[in-house]
């Protein structure tokens, strides 16, 4: 069990993977990141993210309270540590749902976590669901799709790939290899 680290292109369907494995497997803990991105329509403070403007956030990053943190697109993204220090205490599985600059740093902090990258089944898919998903204005996917380049470019520096194809074998797969010990 312990930590899986979960990355991704933005639009590959890691959110909607993710809700699937808390149907799968209902014990599972899935951080809760800070972030200095605006809400969407339907977000809820706590529970998709923390929402916090950027002094905040830069506080937290200097008093040592995210075990990691990287800039995504034009926003600041990072893992709050005392609620996952929490819950590796207790041995039980925990998520993390991350961008890549940000699984670098766990993969030097904390070398024994499981790193899975969750991949589209083709490019032209990937730009497909994240214009599908309508959550950003056009200029806004154009600095993601930049990132996604760069992120399917470093599929190799992790543990296991898993194709999101079809979302509930994608969920299982990594249900599986989150339990795998
Ligand atoms: N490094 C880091 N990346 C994060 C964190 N939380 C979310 N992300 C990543 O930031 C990127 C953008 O997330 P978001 O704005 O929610 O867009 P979406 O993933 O396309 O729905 C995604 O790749 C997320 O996996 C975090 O705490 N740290
Ligand atoms: N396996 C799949 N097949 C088709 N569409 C999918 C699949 N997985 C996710 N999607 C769709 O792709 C879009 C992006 O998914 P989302 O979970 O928001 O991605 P991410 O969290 O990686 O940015 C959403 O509209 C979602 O419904």
């Amino acid at each position: 069990m312990g930590l899986t680290v979960l990355s991704g292109p933005s639009g590959v369907g890691k959110g909607t993977v993710v809700a699937a494995v808390r149907r799968l497997f209902p014990d599972v803990w899935v951080s809760v990141s800070a972030t200095t991105r605006l809400p969407r329509p339907g977000e809820t403070e706590g529970v998709e993210y923390h929402f916090v403007d950027r002094d905040h956030f830069v506080r937290m990053a200097k008093d040592g309270e995210l075990v990691e943190h990287a800039e995504f697109a034009g926003n600041w993204y990072g893992t709050p540590r005392a609620p996952l220090e929490r819950r590796l205490t207790t041995g039980l599985p925990a998520l993390l749902e991350i961008e890549l600059q940000g699984a670098r740093q766990v993969r030097a902090s904390m070398p024994s976590a499981r790193f899975v990258f969750l991949t589209p089944p083709s490019w032209e898919e990937l730009v497909r669901r994240l214009t599908g998903r309508g959550t950003e204005p056009p200029e806004v996917i154009e600095r993601r799709l930049d990132r996604a380049r760069v992120e399917l470019a470093a599929e190799k520096e992790f543990d296991a790939v898993v194709v999101n194809d079809d979302v509930e074998a994608a969920a299982a797969r990594l249900v599986s290899l989150m339990t795998d010990s």
